[in-house]
């Protein structure tokens, strides 16, 4: 199914903008919203998810009105929310079960199905009867999808789902969610890139309640082509390549430091070129340096 964004708005009561005029088109496959801390994500997942109003602006799926027809969205949707929190003292089977009773699912035979199926899918079959409350950060975040994915939905949002996930954890969930994008909308927000570059067929970049841009990451990543450039610099010289470059990133690397700049020309000043990366597409966007087209 496509989700179709049109000129959303939200501001807060206490006068902050969370989303300005958001336009995006998110087609059936994984897709990947990025943007730092405070940009807007979880408000339009949360007004996506019909679970908070937004001041103006149109959403559809396909031909539901999302705004409009919350009962028909909600029966399509599966969300896992940022702070997903579970009852520590229950085991997983029965919070599942549980959770299946209020999606409608009132047969003990089939609901017994769908909630063992799930289990497996999510690799948590062998620990059903442990409790929650022992689970580890990443068997939580794999429970959270079980969870979004009662009642087969179409459209799958999840917030945020592998900040803190260590990386075995993080590539087992990468796996369990491609699996799942395959055939349905699956939307991804997130602040970490590469969990984009991992998972997502299509991106937009969200900063300050606005879109700056969106695309296919590598289509982005093939419009930085020869315009981004590195040297090794000591910690003191940083801020004075700051006020003479586009400077994009600092990292320290083996305990030096790395800067990389976006510039369209060869910037001299012992700058090497570099091959750039989503990462490089993601800071030199959030710094303000518009490269490509956006046609979101
Ligand atoms: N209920 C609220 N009342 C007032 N301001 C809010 C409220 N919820 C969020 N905000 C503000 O709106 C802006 C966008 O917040 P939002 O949570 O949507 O961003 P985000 O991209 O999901 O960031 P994070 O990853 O930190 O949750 C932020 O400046 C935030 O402080």
């Amino acid at each position: 199914m496509e989700l179709r964004i049109r000129n959303l708005s939200k501001t807060y009561a206490n006068g902050v903008v969370a989303l300005d005029n958001v336009t995006l088109n998110i087609p059936t496959g994984m897709f990947g919203l990025l943007g730092p801390n405070g940009a807007g994500k979880s408000t339009l997942m949360r007004i996506l998810a019909t679970l908070q109003e937004c001041d103006s602006g149109s959403v559809f799926l396909d031909e539901i009105d999302v705004l409009d027809e919350q009962d028909e969205v909600r029966r399509m949707l599966g969300y896992l929310p940022q702070d997903f929190g579970v009852y520590p003292k229950v085991t997983a089977y029965e919070l599942l079960d549980h959770f299946a009773v209020l999606k409608g699912l009132s047969s003990r035979a089939r609901r017994r199905e769908v909630v063992d199926g799930l289990l497996q899918q999510t690799n948590l079959f062998e620990v059903r009867h442990q409790r929650l409350g022992g689970f580890s950060g990443g068997m939580r975040q794999r429970f959270g999808i079980a969870q979004a994915l009662l009642g087969d939905p179409q459209l799958i949002i999840v917030d945020e789902p592998t900040a803190g996930l260590d990386p075995q954890e993080r590539v087992r969930f990468h796996n369990l969610l491609s699996d799942i994008g395959e055939d349905k909308t699956v939307l991804l927000s997130t602040h970490i890139v590469s969990d984009v570059a991992d998972l997502c067929s299509n991106m937009a970049i969200i900063n300050k309640g606005h879109v700056l841009l969106c695309g296919e990451p590598q289509k982005l990543i093939d419009a930085i082509d020869g315009k981004i450039w590195e040297r090794f610099v000591t910690k003191a010289e940083v801020a004075a390549f700051q006020t003479r470059h586009a400077v994009i990133s600092t990292r320290l690397l083996t305990g030096r430091t790395l800067i990389r700049v976006y510039d369209e020309r060869d910037p001299g000043d012992g700058f090497d070129p570099a091959i750039g990366d989503l990462e490089d597409v993601y800071f030199a966007t959030i710094a303000g340096r518009s490269f490509a087209a956006s046609n979101c």
